[in-house]
């Protein structure tokens, strides 16, 4: 039976895939992988608004948003990047099929705080049979970071957690968050190839994680699980498979010890 690897693309980017990038993924397809790509754009949304001389702002990590800032990222998130994505998977041999989560019912999200954030949704549950339909029939699925309330608004979802979520429903044994970045670096900007929930506490508290590491962290200890075993963050600059093995930095269970 095939298994399924999630992988996250972020915003960061999605513009510098490296050719190493595409054969790692037409690797894991020839090994009989399950393929989905959940993706970013944050950049690309703060350029089209500042273009558009619509301010924009942050709140915790997410941003505010507005209707005329969802407007915005609908049509970056939805047409720009995802058209992007799937059309240069296309270009390199890949089947893939660009949608969005406000499609066919694949995430459904509720505010996760309207008076600091607007317009921006938790996902609440992931229509996985949308997906499973494109990855049984050999496409991988393309998914833009949008959601729909029961009473049908769209709602902007961060990345990192609309990958999340999806790597959750539909039980991925691998997560993978492609980024700008090696993997996870220590105070010594030196990649730290496999690290624990207390370990990478830890760095959180000693600030060495910071900014938008966290919510990438924080999504990999929700998703860790007895089904996906580790979770990954790799840079998209490179292969994220050499010999065999995922590059970058493994989030794994580890044995903690428990005090109480
Ligand atoms: N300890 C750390 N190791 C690596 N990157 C870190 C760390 N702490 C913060 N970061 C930052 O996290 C960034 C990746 O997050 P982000 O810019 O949100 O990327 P994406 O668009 O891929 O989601 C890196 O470019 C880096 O600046
Ligand atoms: C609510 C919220 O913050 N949504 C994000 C969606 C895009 C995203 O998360 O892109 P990256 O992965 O490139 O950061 C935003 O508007 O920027």
């Amino acid at each position: 039976m095939s298994k399924t690897v999630v992988l996250k693309c972020g915003g960061s980017t999605v513009h510098q895939l490296s050719e190493s990038f595409f054969q790692s993924l037409k690797a894991l397809i020839n090994n009989n992988w399950n393929v989905m790509i959940v993706h970013g754009g944050g950049p690309d949304i703060t350029n089209m608004l500042k273009a558009l001389k619509i301010e924009t702002e942050f709140f915790k990590g997410q941003r505010k948003t507005t209707e005329d800032v969802l407007e915005v990222a609908e049509m970056v998130l939805a047409g720009k990047i995802n058209k992007l994505l799937t059309n240069v998977l296309q270009d390199k041999g890949l089947d893939a099929i660009g949608l969005s989560g406000s499609d066919g019912g694949l995430l459904k999200a509720n505010y996760l705080d309207k008076e600091h954030l607007g317009l921006v949704g938790e996902v609440t549950s992931v229509q996985t049979s949308v997906v499973s339909l494109l990855m049984d029939n050999g496409y991988i699925p393309v998914v833009a970071p949008l959601a729909r309330t029961v009473e049908n608004e769209t709602l902007n979802v961060n990345a990192d957690l609309a990958a999340a979520a999806i790597a959750n429903a539909v039980s991925a044994e691998k997560f993978i968050f492609v980024t700008d970045v090696p993997g996870i670096l220590d105070g010594n900007k030196q990649l730290i190839e496999e690290i624990t929930p207390s370990e990478i506490n830890t760095l959180i508290e000693s600030e060495v994680i910071t900014g938008g590491m966290i919510p990438k962290v924080q999504s990999a200890l929700a998703t860790l699980s007895d089904n996906c075993q580790e979770v990954i963050i790799a840079s998209g600059q490179k292969a994220i498979i050499e010999d065999g093995h995922f590059t970058g930095t493994k989030i794994v269970k580890g044995m903690e010890v428990s005090t109480s």
